[in-house]
């Protein structure tokens, strides 16, 4: 997939207030196109309750209370068959939901390898230097529910590349990490994003993940 657009989007739950904040002043939502391409980085920052979420569970197809349209590579994402999303959720579209949805009970080893069976993406030794990277390798072991909330968020961003993708979709992913952790975070997501000439498009309510270049976009 070459590119996302956005064709006068809004979430339902802001219909009616469209000359009000936060939609009044977005860059997003209304908007008459949005693109957002392959191999470009792009920030979307915005206040607590703006919609950051929303927006990536549209585009994620999880959720469907949008007006407007999205459209992939041309085609509106709302006429997709069910094959269709799952090809594009396998190959095109890696997502880090803002609650991470780990398995807490399963260590984190498990959690990563859960995705990577169904995807056959990624060695042991690549796993095992992704984790060393963001130092948790000590970690692997551990069962998830029992890290803390920024070791999570590490463990969540290794599952996420455990599969290709042309867009990866990261909620807040560096909301509990210190400058250390995010850089480190970048430089993978812009390592793996740039092998495969893919997109990054990360939320941000004020910790911004620390890509070197990026386009910002206030929704
Ligand atoms: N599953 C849902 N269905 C319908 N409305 C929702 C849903 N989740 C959130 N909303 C509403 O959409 C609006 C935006 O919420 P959202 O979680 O997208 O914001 P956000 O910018 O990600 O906020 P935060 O930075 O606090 O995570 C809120 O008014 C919220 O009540």
């Amino acid at each position: 997939m070459e590119n996302i657009e956005l064709k006068r989007v809004l979430p339902q739950v802001f219909r009616g207030s469209e000359k009000e904040a936060p939609v009044k002043d977005s860059e997003l939502w209304l908007r008459e196109s949005v693109v957002f391409s392959r191999g470009h980085n792009y920030i979307i920052e915005a206040e607590s309750g703006t919609g950051k979420s929303s927006l990536c569970a549209f585009i994620y197809g999880s959720r469907r209370d949008y007006e407007g349209r999205i459209l992939f590579d041309g085609q509106d994402a709302a006429a997709l068959s069910i094959d269709r999303w799952c090809e594009l959720r396998r190959r095109s579209l890696a997502y880090l939901p803002q609650e991470m949805r780990l398995f807490p009970e399963l260590t984190v080893m498990e959690n990563v390898m859960i995705k990577n069976r169904l995807t056959d993406f990624r060695s042991g030794d690549e796993i095992r230097r992704m984790l060393s990277r963001l130092e948790i390798e000590g970690k692997a072991g551990e069962r998830a529910g029992r890290l803390s909330v920024g070791q999570q968020q590490r463990a969540a961003i290794i599952r996420a590349l455990c599969q290709p993708f042309d867009f990866i979709l990261i909620d807040e992913p560096v909301s509990h990490l210190d400058a250390r952790n995010n850089q480190a975070v970048a430089s993978l997501i812009a390592e793996e994003a740039g092998r495969q000439g893919a997109a990054v498009i990360a939320t941000s309510v004020g910790n911004k993940i620390r890509l070197e270049e990026f386009e910002l976009m206030r929704l």
